[in-house]
């Protein structure tokens, strides 16, 4: 496994597979049509185009306080499953907002990917210690391997190669743009099974179907939302009803106040459930992130790092907290942790916990909203034709602590 510097390059992808056999050797050229890619597009430009904020523009944000738990979520996943020296690949890393959490678990490497060229701009910027936001920051201790490319399009296991495998992959508030069709949903979990070791931990967070469906139906229209933001299904969801034959492609436009404009998939958590075990991978829990805070926020470990993030207040002179939008908005979103199956090699483990005490507890099933209409399986749909192409991915590499580009 390569730890240190390699030469920035670009690399030439076609993603190979059967859309709908597990075939992580095969090498025939899945394509996408003009759809698909345009809307890839649009997510990546939207995200490019957002530009790094001040201390004080992103204290001044509508949802400041919504952005502090999501990053105490972020933190507690990456504190409960990372271990000292673990080799890490953050996909759709986006700005590079999680690089002081994974500092902080002593990490021993990192692989970060976004499709965004300005996120990843960003990231590199941070990296190497930017100035208005680290001005007095220690360096990171971690060599960390930047790339910019569609993580739900191609074969990652070709391009991290010599970086592989990794002892956690993340995938945080980004899943989700893998489902528009089902050959990209398959994309994104080929590459996280093929790149984790065996034994090792996808962590992840994304949008909750259940909760968005039940919404959806119990709102007048194809639109609902609140202050800080708003969900709108197309006309062709106007029966709110969804075909179990196609879990895919079930396209929304999501606006977070500061935060988000583009469109967004439903990923059917019992569908993704039985896709990753196609995978390889096993669930190890899931919880809403409502539930996920009430349950963690009791741990005195967590409650301090909570405290110490403002997302309710610091407890003493600043009283203030969440506003009750911003809570609705963290029950769109839910936590999830896979396991890789396989027995780990306890000689390349860096002193991790026992894996073996993860379960799923019966909480943390999700209850089914999608069970509620007349079919309650989904089965997975049929292959569209389609015609080659290939892929460009720009790398850029850091070597121990060194500055890039
Ligand atoms: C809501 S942001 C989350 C960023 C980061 N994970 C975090 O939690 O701060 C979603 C990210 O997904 C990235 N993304 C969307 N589609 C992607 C794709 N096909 N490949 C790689 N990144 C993608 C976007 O560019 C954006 O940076």
């Amino acid at each position: 496994m390569k730890r240190g510097y390699s030469e920035s390059s670009s690399t030439s992808l076609g993603p190979p597979q059967s859309r709908f056999k597990h075939n992580p050797e095969g090498d025939a050229e899945f394509l996408e049509d003009e759809t698909t890619k345009k809307f890839a597009r649009k997510v990546a430009d939207h995200y490019s185009a957002r530009t790094n904020q001040t201390l004080e523009e992103r204290e001044a944000s509508p949802i400041i306080h919504l952005k502090k738990l999501n990053n105490w979520i972020k933190s507690v996943l990456i504190q409960l499953y990372a271990r000292k020296g673990d080799a890490v690949l953050d996909l759709a890393c986006g700005k590079g907002g999680d690089l002081i959490k994974w500092d902080k678990a002593k990490i021993g490497y990192y692989v970060g990917i976004d499709i965004a060229e300005g996120s990843i701009e960003d990231c590199r910027t941070r990296y190497n210690g930017d100035a208005d936001h680290h001005q007095h920051r220690k360096k990171f201790t971690f060599p960390a391997h930047l790339i910019c490319g569609d993580c739900y399009e191609v074969r990652l296991d070709k391009v991290l190669a010599d970086d592989a495998p990794f002892d956690v992959v993340s995938c945080q508030f980004a899943l989700h743009y893998s489902w528009s069709t089902e050959a990209r949903a398959r994309r994104a979990l080929a590459n996280v099974s093929a790149l984790l070791r065996p034994g090792g931990t996808f962590i992840g967070t994304m949008p909750d179907a259940n909760v968005i469906i039940k919404k959806l139906r119990e709102a007048e229209g194809l639109v609902f939302g609140n202050s800080v933001y708003w969900i709108r299904f197309d006309e062709d969801f106007s029966e709110k009803k969804f075909k179990s034959s196609s879990p895919f492609g079930i396209k929304y436009k999501f606006h977070l106040e500061d935060a988000v404009d583009c469109p967004e998939w439903i990923v059917p958590f019992h569908v993704f459930k039985s896709l990753v075990e196609e995978y390889d991978m096993e669930l190890v829990l899931v919880k809403n992130n409502h539930e996920f805070v009430h349950e963690y926020i009791k741990k005195p470990e967590f409650v301090e790092l909570m405290r110490r993030l403002g997302a309710l207040g610091d407890g003493n002179q600043d009283q203030s907290t969440l506003s009750n939008d911003e809570w609705e908005v963290a029950h769109l979103y839910l936590a999830f942790v896979l396991r890789k199956r396989g027995e780990p090699d306890r000689t390349q483990v860096n002193g991790r916990r026992d894996i073996g005490k993860m379960h799923i507890s019966k909480e943390d099933q999700t209850s089914n909203e999608f069970a509620r209409q007349e079919k309650p399986a989904w089965r997975y749909g049929k292959a569209k034709s389609s015609t080659p192409r290939t892929v460009l991915l720009a790398t850029i590499t850091s070597g121990c602590n060194c500055s890039v580009l």
